[in-house]
């Protein structure tokens, strides 16, 4: 499959470029970049030398892109993947946007939170979380690849949702995130001296991947699910941590919730289940596809803490990507995913 990747120079781009490199099924024909065309990727980053050799484009380019390519990722900041979207039309190619532009059903609830004019709105979209929404996935024309604090949450939570064991009112998620989250701008709040030795938290109240985990969960559950998330900033370069807490219905017991998480993941490759007791951390998924999710009854108090860990950049966008691009092309959904996580 001939692919390209619009918005190659940002770290979920990057991303994507190492992961493609060892898919057997793919050609890279084409990257780009707004600030930076005409140059080799890697100039940019070095860490590609002997890789890559290629040239950024414009993403202008449209046609040339259109031309060449069965499959586009892109890896742009929302409000920008609209516009690309738009102009593929009827160009027989298929979208995979790491943003948030088509993530969302209700196109209002984007604007709301996203404070942006959305200028697709009747695009056919599916959204990309590649466990839960698997059937749609593989008819898609265009998928919004789910984000990153949401990949992790949305998983720890969604077995609960779905055969009802948890008070979806009482959900309290607690996300901590590596610095690469924020992606490679330069920021005040992101430099080594602001973040260095220090742990915040940051948007509480008003993160904009609420609504997208209360989307899900709403469809899971079939009710309107609202619920509190609060995200941190912490000094690493990859991985998310997601602690969710939820109160258990009623003659909830341990075994159910174990029963729950097995019926919906068991067959899963991408999805480790620690069990009652497990502690996931971040270093065990550093640069993979995993999601290790572990789970404590706290019969004391009456709620459920599950724990879920990624790596932002894999699982969270670039791999999950993938892992949608495998969906919707027919292939087998690790390949290329298979690389084993670098731990230490
Ligand atoms: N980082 C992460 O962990 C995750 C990121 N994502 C999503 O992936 C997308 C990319 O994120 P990330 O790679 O982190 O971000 P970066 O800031 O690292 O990269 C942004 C990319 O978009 C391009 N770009 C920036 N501004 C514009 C513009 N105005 N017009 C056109 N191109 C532009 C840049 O190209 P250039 O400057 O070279 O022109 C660069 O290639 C975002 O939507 C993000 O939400 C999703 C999940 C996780
Ligand atoms: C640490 C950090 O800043 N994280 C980003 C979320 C990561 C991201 O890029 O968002 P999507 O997954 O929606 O694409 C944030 O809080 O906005």
């Amino acid at each position: 499959m001939k692919v390209s990747v619009i918005g190659a120079t940002g770290y979920a781009g990057v991303e994507l470029l190492r992961l493609l490199k060892n898919h057997p099924k793919v050609e890279v024909v084409h990257i780009t970049s707004e600030s930076q065309t005409g140059t080799g990727i890697e100039n940019i980053y070095t860490h590609l030398n002997n890789v890559y050799t290629k040239k950024l484009i414009s993403m202008k380019d449209i046609d040339l892109i259109a031309k060449d390519s069965e499959v586009v990722f892109i890896a742009l900041p929302h409000g920008h993947a609209m516009a690309v979207g738009k102009a593929f039309e009827g160009k027989n190619v298929k979208l995979i946007d790491l943003g948030a532009d088509y993530r969302f059903k209700d196109t209002s609830i984007y604007e709301k939170w996203y404070k942006v004019d959305h200028t697709h709105k009747d695009a056919k979209r599916v959204y990309g979380l590649a466990e839960l929404y698997r059937s749609q996935i593989k008819n898609a024309t265009i998928v919004g690849n789910a984000g990153c604090y949401t990949t992790a949450s949305i998983l720890a939570l969604a077995p609960l949702a779905k055969e009802g064991l948890v008070d979806l009112h009482t959900v309290v998620i607690d996300a901590k995130s590596g610095v690469s989250g924020a992606g490679r701008s330069a920021k005040v709040e992101n430099l080594f001296t602001e973040l260095y030795d220090n742990l915040k938290a940051y948007n509480v109240g008003g993160h904009r991947h609420t609504p997208e985990i209360e989307q899900a969960l709403s469809e899971f559950s079939g009710e309107e699910v609202v619920l509190s998330f609060t995200p941190h900033l912490i000094p690493m370069s990859r991985g998310i941590l997601s602690t969710c807490y939820a109160n258990l219905k009623p003659g909830v017991t341990t075994q159910m919730v174990n029963e729950a998480f097995e019926k919906l993941y068991k067959d899963e490759y991408f999805i480790r289940l620690l069990g009652q007791g497990g502690y996931p951390a971040t270093k065990n998924v550093r640069g993979s596809n995993f999601c290790d999710i572990g789970w404590h009854v706290d019969e004391r108090v009456g709620r459920v803490i599950v724990l879920s860990v990624i790596d932002n950049l894999v699982k969270g966008a670039a791999g999950q990507a993938v892992q949608n691009f495998n969906i919707m092309c027919g292939f087998e959904e690790k390949m290329g995913l298979e690389g084993v996580p670098l731990y230490p």
